[in-house]
């Protein structure tokens, strides 16, 4: 499916958009529930990401496929290897087979867990026979995805001891670790993080609990950049729900970082809605940030920055590279067709100022769904074509009917590319 996003006048009315629930709140309550089935869960994520880990958490014996899904990847790992009778290979698209998940296995094989490499040592597809597993401390290098600790962390309670994770280096996209940690405090389990050291007891049981999931934060920083480019349209506000201040998600931290952009958030606490609209404010020349607490952002911040025509220093990026595609080239490449000039490197995005924008660009997703997400609010800029644009289904399917809701010329065609 092509996406077709025409440079046109949109309205000034309010807009109203609903969010599912965060991807990565859905995914970690679903393998406590998993555990614990008094838990009961509301405003669970839309995403193919939850759809597919919520399947795999039906099986026991046999193949379970979780696609492009990095968190369901690593949290069934955890998962089933401590899961007596368990007996599953655990595998998922070409590129999953290309992320890496030798750290995690390390861990897990050193607490006794029984886990076998199909094709590639280090990478996906898995053979793991699950056993309950008896050790309680294991050592784990943080610093190339966090996803590895908050696996460990949510199988912790199942261990007969609990868990000690001592982390090894600079962690990584830490508020990650620490809405795990939340998470498990929230439906009473108790754990600790500090000085490089995570501890979870033990749990058999847990008391009736109902957890509403507050909604995604990454998938509405589409809406923060559509509105830091909706240049002179004054009147222009969007509502987004459901959302509060006190959120779990590091990537609230949009909020701060939009507001230098020229975004003014309102938050009414009474119907958990954000409203965004344009600040009366000057642009700073240029952005400089470390990105390594939501990496996820990089993407809808460097393609908001060139809409701007302001520079960007992005740093902090070293885990870009592992995710859906090696977002820094992909970034680099779709960029540069627009006319930009940015230099990537393992860790740092650099953009330069640039005033002007090639239009009717073809835009390549990389099988990305940020790719997809973060380029479309540009078409209020230019006229650009989005190759792929079924790719946003991994964290947020219903993305181009609520941005169509803002009334964005946005055709979109059926056919292959
Ligand atoms: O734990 C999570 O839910 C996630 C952690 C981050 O990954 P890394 O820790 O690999 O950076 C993030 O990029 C991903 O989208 C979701
Ligand atoms: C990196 C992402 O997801 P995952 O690592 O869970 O595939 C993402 O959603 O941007």
């Amino acid at each position: 499916m092509k996406a077709i996003l025409k440079r046109e006048n949109f309205p000034s009315k309010n807009i109203e958009i609903n969010i599912s629930g965060s991807k990565s709140e859905s995914n970690r309550m679903l393998i406590l529930q998993a555990q614990f089935p008094s838990i009961s869960i509301e405003n669970l994520s839309e995403s193919d990401d939850t759809k597919v880990l919520q399947e795999g958490l039906k099986t026991t014996k046999g193949i379970v496929d979780v696609h492009h899904a990095g968190t369901a990847m690593r949290f069934l790992t955890a998962y089933f290897a401590a899961k007596d009778g368990a007996e599953i290979i655990l595998t998922g698209s070409q590129r999953m087979q290309e992320r890496p998940i030798g750290i995690l296995v390390d861990a897990l094989k050193s607490l006794g867990a029984e886990i076998e490499y199909l094709k590639n040592e280090d990478f996906p597809p898995l053979k793991i026979i699950g056993k309950s597993l008896q050790k309680s401390e294991v050592k784990i290098e943080a610093n190339v995805s966090s996803q590895y600790i908050s696996a460990l962390m949510l199988v912790a309670p199942m261990l007969p001891k609990g868990l000690k994770i001592s982390l090894e280096g600079k962690t990584t996209s830490i508020p990650y670790i620490e809405m795990t940690l939340s998470l498990l405090k929230s439906i009473g389990i108790k754990g600790s993080f500090s000085n490089n050291e995570i501890s979870i007891a033990s749990v058999e049981k847990i008391e009736k609990t109902s957890l509403v999931i507050e909604s995604d934060w990454s998938s509405a920083s589409y809406f923060y950049s559509l509105v830091a480019l909706s240049g002179e349209k004054k009147n222009f506000e969007i509502a987004l729900s459901s959302f509060s201040k006190d959120s779990l998600q590091g990537d609230a931290a949009l909020v701060q970082i939009y507001d230098s952009l020229g975004v003014r958030t309102v938050f009414d606490a009474s119907n958990r809605t954000i409203s965004l609209s344009k600040k009366n404010t000057e642009l700073p020349d240029s952005l400089i940030l470390d990105l390594s607490n939501t990496p996820d952002l990089a993407q809808t911040i460097a393609v908001t920055c060139f809409g701007l025509g302001i520079s960007c220093k992005l740093t902090g990026l070293h885990t870009l590279k592992i995710k859906e595609t090696d977002r820094l080239l992909a970034l680099k490449n779709e960029l540069e067709k627009l006319g930009a000039t940015i230099q990537v490197d393992e860790s740092s995005l650099n953009l330069e100022k640039s005033s002007k924008i090639n239009s009717n660009i073809t835009i390549e997703t990389y099988q990305d769904h940020r790719m997809a997400m973060a380029f479309a609010p540009l078409s209020l800029k230019t006229n650009l074509t989005i190759n792929n644009a079924e790719v946003v289904s991994k964290s947020y399917p219903n993305f181009w009917n609520d941005i169509q809701k803002t009334g964005v010329g946005l055709e979109l065609m059926n056919f292959d590319v």
